[in-house]
């Protein structure tokens, strides 16, 4: 008997940050982070993620509008249908559901964490298999603080747990902000790869001069320095720079994956699965890299351990993955969702060995952080 999907549950948890986190579009002081359950009638439950960043600051879908896209049109249409079909059940959301990558990607998450928990094989499984049992991580140095990004960087160190930082820039002046990342880069040294993320904040004429200050400075990339629709900017950038450039908010799937590649606008893909629109659309990006020579880094939304690790499973078989990861969401919260922690050790994310993503969710702490459930609660007493 093929398993039937009864239930698909969207819930919001709001989980503060464990200090802010500063980006140029946003400053974060907590994550909301969106979680989905499918159910089926063969007892098995798949989990997927739809996470994004700062409400509408970052992309086009916040998590409310997630939410209620799922629930009103998506659930829909897949209730009642064959949970193992999967390719079909996609091909049905995007003949009448448009755009909503985020929403897309947890569903098929979801659905794939529960087929792959059938088969009795780890998700990355049914991606064409695994490469690496564990990915490199890097860490955000984001406080909007020279002093305590140091400290924090020296501490990730000490723990073996990061020599990867990434550092949020675009706030302020190029000169301040070169001369923020300049400082951090002095102080570690050849101990870490020093990297920035302007999040579009810089025009053309302002790259270019950061661009040649960062590489004298010792920095290793630049990400999404400028607009994301500007793609011959990027590529006039590209070509001047002495630093490698990565695209991010430019990558929305394959079709930008390709449109990047044959512009020969950037060196490297930071691939999500969210921005992809899901597992299937981010294999589309990274073989689209491999085939146009362009480097491969592992992004995150800053979800939480479902969408972490899903990601994981997935960059676990790319080809290569010469820019490491940046899958440390569930660090950055001051929560715990899972009956086991995931695995961060010797500057990498291990990845678990089980059926399917691998995880076990604490479903009381997860009905605890629930904003529908809080809400609920704070009403009752009233
Ligand atoms: O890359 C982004 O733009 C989003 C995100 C990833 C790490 C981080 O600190 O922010
Ligand atoms: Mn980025």
């Amino acid at each position: 008997m093929n398993p039937v999907i009864e239930k698909i549950e969207v819930m919001l948890v709001d989980v503060p940050t464990v200090r802010p986190h500063k980006l140029s579009m946003a400053t974060m002081h907590h994550q909301t982070l969106v979680l989905l359950r499918i159910d089926s009638n063969d007892g098995v439950s798949g989990w997927g993620e739809a996470t994004t960043i700062g409400g509408l600051a970052y992309g086009g879908e916040s998590p409310e509008s997630i939410k209620i896209n799922i629930d009103t049109y998506i659930a829909p249409l897949l209730t009642g249908r064959d949970a193992s079909r999967i390719a079909q059940l996609m091909a049905l959301i995007r003949s009448t559901v448009q755009d909503n990558r985020f929403a897309k990607c947890a569903i098929e998450t979801a659905l794939y964490d529960a087929q792959a928990q059938r088969l009795g094989v780890p998700l990355s499984e049914l991606f064409g298999g695994r490469l690496r049992d564990s990915v490199p991580v890097a860490w955000t140095l984001a406080s909007g603080d020279t002093g305590r990004d140091i400290a924090e960087a020296e501490k990730m160190l000490d723990l073996r747990r990061h020599n990867i930082f990434k550092l949020k820039i675009g706030l302020r002046s190029v000169r301040e902000d070169v001369a923020h990342v300049a400082a951090i880069k002095r102080a570690l040294g050849d101990r870490a790869s020093v990297r920035v993320d302007v999040n579009q904040a810089w025009s053309e004429t302002e790259a270019m001069l950061g661009m040649a200050l960062l590489a004298q400075a010792g920095v290793d990339l630049a990400e999404q320095p400028i607009a994301a629709k500007n793609h011959d900017g990027m590529r006039h950038l590209r070509a001047k720079s002495s630093i490698p450039l990565m695209a991010d908010e430019a990558l929305h799937g394959a079709v930008d994956a390709m449109a990047l590649a044959r512009r020969h606008a950037v060196d490297v893909f930071a691939v999500k699965i969210t921005q992809s629109g899901g597992l299937s659309g981010a294999k589309q990006v990274a073989a689209i890299a491999e085939a146009a020579h362009i480097d491969l880094y592992g992004g995150t939304m800053l979800e939480g351990a479902i969408g972490t690790i899903a990601s994981a499973q997935l960059f676990a078989g790319f080809s290569t993955l010469a820019w490491g990861t940046e899958l440390f969401g569930p660090l950055l919260l001051t929560e715990e969702i899972l009956q086991t922690p995931l695995v961060y050790k010797d500057f990498c994310l291990q990845l678990p060995a089980t059926p399917g993503l691998g995880i076990a969710l604490d479903q009381d702490r997860l009905n605890f952080l629930r904003r529908d459930k809080k809400a609920a609660s704070v009403f009752a007493l009233s």
